[in-house]
């Protein structure tokens, strides 16, 4: 595309951007060449609204073009690690009642004697999805886009029921490796994603030395062929026994998560990790 000697390979915003400049280049030489045959103040009003009229026309144009950048940024951010819908199972049917720990809320108890190796609970997020009665569960990017939603999130004068929603969110969702394949559960220098299911196993509370299942091994993954996400008991656990995991197993020790959770009152799991991370200031 060629005009008044500027020529430039045709990228579809360049073609929108030159297509205007030389429009406005024309449409300014035009007017001028008008202007020197009307009586000056005439020229002057018309002048005036011609300038009126390219202002706006400028405006809306980059507006627009500065939109469908933001729109094109925000795709390839989304396609750096996807948001997805994968599927979840809990393979143990567990009863929830108030759990032995104290000030812990709810917890999940074993209906039956589980031994240890037995698998518990797995996700699948690939192309061929798991059966029908897999539950849908969500994998959302913590990324810059999620971690600016919960910096808003945290601020008193953003608290709206969506916020509440989304703190509620919050509360049942771990951080987990995005790449659910070759991951592992430890393994904190990968892409993390929020991984978010409502089974009953999310009544799953905290234990250190009483903890009973954790995430698979890479021998026990190899196995099972299940997820770096999955559960597995790791020792025999009787009927009647609360299922207790480390959390410490989990992602959940990044220092701007931890100062989130702090700031929202999840003083439980932000504590978890103190040893592990300075307080932040948000
Ligand atoms: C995934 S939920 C587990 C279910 C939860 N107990 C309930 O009633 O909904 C995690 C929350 O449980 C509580 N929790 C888990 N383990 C705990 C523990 N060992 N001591 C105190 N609170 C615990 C914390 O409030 C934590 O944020």
């Amino acid at each position: 595309m060629v005009c008044n000697g500027i020529k430039r390979a045709p990228s579809k915003a360049t073609v929108h951007s030159l297509a205007l400049y030389c429009l406005l280049i024309k449409k300014d030489q035009g007017d001028r060449r008008l202007m020197r045959s009307v009586h000056p103040r005439q020229g002057c009003s018309k002048r005036g609204l011609a300038w009126a009229i390219l202002f706006v026309v400028v405006g809306v144009t980059s507006l627009y073009l500065w939109s469908l950048e933001l729109e094109r940024g925000g795709k390839a951010a989304a396609r750096e690690t996807d948001f997805r819908t994968c599927r979840c199972k809990a393979f143990i049917s567990v009863d929830i009642k108030k759990s032995r720990i104290p000030g812990a809320g709810k917890g999940a108890f074993a209906k039956e004697n589980i031994s240890a190796g037995t698998l518990l609970w797995d996700i699948k997020c690939d192309a061929i999805l798991a059966e029908d009665d897999w539950e849908p569960c969500w994998m959302i990017p913590y990324d810059d886009i999620t971690r600016k939603l919960l910096y808003s999130l945290a601020l008193p004068a953003s608290k709206t029921p969506v916020s509440d929603f989304l703190v509620l969110l919050l509360l049942w969702s771990t951080l987990e490796g995005c790449d659910l394949v070759n991951d592992s559960c430890r393994d904190t220098k990968k892409k993390q994603c929020f991984l978010i299911s409502f089974g009953p196993l999310n009544y799953i509370n905290h234990g250190k030395e009483d903890a009973n299942v954790a995430c698979p091994s890479d021998a026990m993954r190899f196995q099972h062929h299940v997820s770096a996400a999955a559960l597995v008991a790791i020792k025999n656990i009787t009927a009647g026994d609360e299922i207790l995991q480390n959390y410490q197993d989990y992602h959940e020790t990044d220092p701007f998560l931890n100062s989130i959770k702090r700031k929202l009152g999840f003083e439980f799991e932000a504590n978890l990790n103190d040893d592990l991370n300075p307080k932040l200031d948000l």
